[in-house]
């Protein structure tokens, strides 16, 4: 079957599904106090990064501690696809054999991208500047997420596309050797079009350079250095600019993944919220660009310390600490919204629990994820309980005061739109309310943390 026929199947297929098949629904129940020590999966940007740059090194990659979710398992099914060898050791080790910049093979099928944003927009700019012809598929959700912030810059450099009209998947990319290097201004503030102008920049003769406006997620800036990738880092007018020196050669690293600050976001609410809470969560990233729902959380009187702050992979990380603590509504400042676009799904949940009123502003971003997560959250909060009000660019929410939310009515589901950040959120909420929160569809949560419920009852038991 030629490659556009089988894709347009996939894609029927995927359009059709608005949750995992088969879906797994589940309500969550009030629970006891979290305490004890946990330990949450791999950072997922950092996972993503180390198999495409391992798989473009040449020699061994060695990762320990990388996320095992699906939408990692999707980059590195796309970079096996490609030529490189990726796998997985009895002792967890993840070791990557990669072919070298520029020597990515033709993959001989549509690369599945599942569910995953970062998979699609990292891959487009490593493609583009290869000569390889690469057919994108995602799922009901990532189908429907715009790819025109990474196919502007990457025309510019020379690539060509196939996409439908809303520049959705799924794409054809036809990817172009050599490439001309180009200087990209950020229309948004977005790690994954800084990532995809940067990754193409690896194979493109002379400096490609990324004017970032407002800064976002540095991991690809870090880990290209420690790759070996020659980039220059400064500012101008305020403004961060990155120049990534072609045709790169990157030498193998050895990598430890600290843990998903996004995925702690969930059990810090969680002991926050549960009276009684006494939890430490191990090895936690705090990158600066990263960690600002810890910084909002504490403004709210939420009590979390950090312990043993260390580096781990080139990366800040501590232990955290955290206790049950009466929280206040907050204005939570927009420059702080890249560093935490995914925890305001997380936050609200905490808001709807705090005293008084928390607002939000400058989350158009939120509209764009997996699903547009302010209208989702919103609708899912009021179904349990909470007092929301929608705006364009956020929520604001009137606490209870710590009062439990009621939870869903009897027969009434909070839909989570192919979204594990939704599902994750509303499944802490359902902790702390008076009778439960059900969810729809709990199968999302396997793209990002796979041993979400298995953890959450754990710290309760
Ligand atoms: O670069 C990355 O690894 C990511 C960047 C962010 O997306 P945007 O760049 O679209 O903001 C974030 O939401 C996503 O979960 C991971
Ligand atoms: C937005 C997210 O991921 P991605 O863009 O990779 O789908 C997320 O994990 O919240």
């Amino acid at each position: 079957m030629p490659l556009s026929k089988r894709l347009l199947h996939q894609d029927q297929i995927g359009r059709a599904l608005s949750h995992s098949n088969p879906p797994s629904p589940k309500r969550f129940v009030k629970q006891g106090a979290l305490t004890g020590r946990i330990r949450v999966p791999g950072d997922k940007s950092i996972s993503h990064r180390s198999i495409m740059l391992g798989a473009l090194a040449v020699g061994e990659t060695r990762v320990t501690g990388l996320l095992e979710g699906e939408d990692v398992l999707a980059t590195a099914a796309a970079m096996r696809a490609m030529g490189a060898s990726v796998e997985r050791g009895a002792d967890a080790t993840w070791r990557i054999n990669g072919v070298g910049v520029g020597a990515l093979l033709q993959p001989d099928a549509a690369l599945e991208m599942g569910n995953s944003g970062t998979s699609t927009r990292l891959l487009m700019g490593l493609i583009a500047s290869h000569p390889i012809t690469a057919m994108f598929t995602g799922d009901a959700s990532l189908s429907k997420r715009p790819m025109g912030r990474v196919i502007d810059p990457l025309s510019q450099i020379g690539a060509s596309f196939e996409a439908s009209s809303g520049g959705t998947l799924p794409l054809m990319l036809r990817g172009i050797s050599p490439a001309v290097p180009i200087t990209y201004r950020l229309p948004v503030a977005s790690a994954q079009v800084k990532s995809a102008v940067l990754l193409a920049g690896l194979n493109t003769a002379g400096i490609t350079t990324v004017i970032e406006p407002v800064p976002t997620r540095d991991h690809s800036e870090r880990m290209l250095r420690g790759f070996g990738a020659k980039l220059d880092v400064g500012e101008e007018n305020g403004e961060r600019v990155i120049a990534i020196h072609g045709e790169a050669e990157l030498q193998p690293q050895d990598i430890v993944v600290p843990g998903d600050p996004s995925s702690a976001a969930f059990f810090v609410v969680a002991a926050l919220l549960v009276e009684g809470s006494d939890l430490v969560i191990e090895n936690v990233g705090l990158n600066p660009t990263r960690a600002a729902l810890f910084d909002v959380l504490r403004d709210m009187g939420g009590q979390i310390e950090e312990l043993d702050r260390r580096e781990v992979g080139g990366e800040p990380v501590a232990d955290l600490r955290v206790r049950h603590s009466a929280l206040i509504g907050v204005e939570v400042d927009p420059a702080v919204v890249p560093a935490m676009v995914d925890e305001f799904p997380v936050l609200f949940v905490a808001a709807a629990l705090a005293e008084g009123t928390t607002t939000t502003t400058g989350l158009e971003e939120l509209r764009v994820k997996e699903s547009d997560r302010l209208a989702a959250m919103a609708a899912a909060l009021k179904l349990a309980g909470a007092r929301v009000e929608e705006q364009e660019d956020g929520l604001t929410i009137h606490g209870t005061g710590g009062t439990p939310l009621p939870g869903t009515p009897e027969g009434a589901e909070v839909t989570t739109h192919l979204d594990h950040r939704i599902a994750m959120a509303m499944a802490v909420a359902g902790i702390v309310s008076r009778d439960g929160v059900a969810l729809d569809d709990t199968g999302p949560i396997a793209t990002s943390f796979p041993t979400f419920e298995r953890l959450l009852e754990s710290a309760s038991a």
